[in-house]
């Protein structure tokens, strides 16, 4: 496009810099360098315990260098932080990096996690890897219906904000046991009888829709600390969301055919629908609250991840965008 003429000659118009540097596939892949990076039999074995359709061709190509990228980043903070400590005449203590990893209900980015987590546990240096969802973190559905906002689960309202800040901020102080509530996906509330015990990792991998959030405006002022504050690293899983629906639909077929089943399940009642009908309700929840979420409240904040995971409609991992400003 033609920005204006200078003597003759048509001057275009500079394209803003971009955030991101933008690799496909192959030359990510290629960001394994010379560190051989195989995994073992039994690593192999353990990464398909995460999911049937899982492969592992994926894992090497995209999640290795991944891994290694991560390992750089754990590695050098590691020392800043001990340099830090040392300057200020302390004993070094450890604090666990936090990598958050956002993006829409049903992208992948529990898989995503487990991946990660795995993979991030054979480095000798940050062997402890602890995973949390923030899940835990919504209000139980006695809150919500109390609030008349059921119908907006996984919406920044529906969230527990403060907990969450004062859960990673107990992390990064160094408690040695710090505790997270727990959800159930089964029973579709919150359980109050259990929690789950963080006792010091290396890494902490923080996995939610609403990790890159700012949080609500309150008072019409933003909260004074973000989650964001406390992360090392962040990862947003992207895909278009045509296929991000059908992978919800199909997740909603899995469940329909088996959890739903359970004597225990929130959506026993939707044990009794045909297939059609089920279909047609996963569709009418994508519409009604996941779709509506994604849009308003999800995808806006990834432009703040580090790293983005563009995937196509097969889970496998087309582009990486890498923050290099
Ligand atoms: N890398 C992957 N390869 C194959 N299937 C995947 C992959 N990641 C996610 N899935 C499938 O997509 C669906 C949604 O993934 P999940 O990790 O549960 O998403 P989220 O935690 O974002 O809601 C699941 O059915 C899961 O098995
Ligand atoms: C609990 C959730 C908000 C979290 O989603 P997740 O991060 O596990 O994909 C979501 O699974 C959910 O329940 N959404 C409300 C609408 C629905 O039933 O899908």
């Amino acid at each position: 496009m033609v920005w204006f003429k200078l003597g003759g000659m048509s001057v275009t118009k500079p394209r803003a810099a971009s955030m991101y540097v933008d690799l496909d596939r192959d030359a990510w892949r290629e960001l394994r360098a010379s560190t051989p990076l195989t995994l073992t039999a039994e690593e192999v074995e353990k990464l398909r315990g995460l999911g049937d359709r899982l492969d592992i061709q994926e894992v090497e190509d995209v999640y290795l260098p991944l891994s290694r990228l991560l390992h750089l980043q754990v590695a050098s903070a590691q020392s800043l932080w001990a340099a830090q400590q040392a300057f200020l005449g302390y004993s070094v203590r450890k604090v666990p990096f936090i990598i958050a990893i956002a993006g829409s209900v049903a992208v992948g980015k529990s898989t995503t996690a487990r991946i990660l987590q795995a993979l991030l546990a054979r480095w000798p240096d940050h062997p402890r890897v602890s995973l949390v969802t923030t899940d835990g973190f919504l209000y139980p559905n006695r809150v919500l219906a109390e609030r008349g906002i059921m119908n907006r689960k996984g919406f920044p309202e529906s969230y527990d904000r403060r907990a969450l800040v004062r859960f990673l901020a107990e992390l990064k102080a160094g408690r040695d046991e710090v505790t997270a509530p727990v959800y159930s996906h089964l029973v579709y509330d919150i359980v109050p009888e259990e929690a789950q015990s963080i006792r010091q990792p290396d890494i902490l991998i923080l996995e939610g829709l609403n990790v890159l959030q700012t949080g609500p405006v309150e008072g019409g002022r933003l909260p004074q600390t973000f989650l964001s504050d406390f992360f090392d690293f962040s990862i947003y899983v992207d895909a278009s969301e045509t296929d991000i629906r059908h992978w919800y639909v199909e997740r909603f077929l899995r469940l329909w055919e088996t959890a739903f089943r359970d004597e225990r399940s929130f959506f026993r009642r939707f044990s009794e629908l045909t297939r059609e009908q089920a279909i047609a309700r996963a569709a009418s929840v994508w519409a009604e609250i996941n779709g509506p979420n994604l849009a308003e409240n999800i995808a806006p904040t990834r432009s703040r991840a580090r790293l983005i995971l563009v995937k196509g409609n097969d889970h496998k991992v087309r582009r990486v965008r890498m923050r290099k400003l």
